[in-house]
């Protein structure tokens, strides 16, 4: 068995089913998997410069953050769950999951959040621009790099029941080498 687990990042625009989808894997895998929300963590561990009120926003500090993830990330068996992944280390990272929704449908989950309207339209322009996409597929080697549709449950069973399939093979992997 190996010791450590693998650190999985799943990402996506805002609304398109991160933490829903780390929530259900962090309970199905077959190995411990820890599920961490970076921007909850940001709020509770205070890893961030300032507020935004006009745009309900933090501006991290990626220098605290990275500090403190890498503690995190050393152990293995890991969820990294946030709208960016490019400022994770090219090494950290066994698989990246990238999430897509349709415009329409991520609209009405963001309303449903009571972001203010000019919040909703940034993501959503984000979302039809694949801004996620293209920095998943600069940061990280293409063949770590899964780009997943998430727009309703048989999506999200679908996508969960994949990323289960993929940790088998990584821990046969792990136990052949
Ligand atoms: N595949 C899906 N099918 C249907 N609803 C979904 C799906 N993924 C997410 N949702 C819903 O969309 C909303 C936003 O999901 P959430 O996981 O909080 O997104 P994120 O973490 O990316 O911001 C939630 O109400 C969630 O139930």
């Amino acid at each position: 068995m190996p010791s450590k687990g693998p650190v999985i990042v799943i990402t996506g625009t805002p609304g398109t089913g991160k933490s829903t989808h780390a929530q259900m894997l962090a309970q199905e895998s077959p190995v411990p998997l820890k599920h961490i929300n970076v921007g909850d963590l940001v709020k509770e561990r205070n890893l961030y410069e300032e507020y935004d009120a006009e745009w309900e926003s933090y501006t991290v500090d990626e220098d605290k953050l990275l500090d403190e993830l890498e503690v995190i990330v050393a152990e293995g068996g890991v969820i990294l769950d946030w709208h960016t992944c490019e400022i994770f280390p090219e090494r950290w990272p066994d698989l990246v999951v990238v999430l897509r929704c349709n415009h329409t449908k991520l609209w009405e989950r963001l309303e449903k959040r009571n972001y203010p309207l000019k919040k909703i339209q940034e993501n959503n322009e984000a979302e039809i621009m694949d801004v996620v996409i293209m920095e998943a597929r600069d940061s990280y080697p293409e063949e770590i790099v899964v780009e997943l549709k998430s727009e309703s449950t048989e999506d999200l069973e679908s996508n969960v029941a994949r990323m289960i399939e993929w940790i088998n093979q990584w821990q046969k992997n792990q136990a052949e080498e």
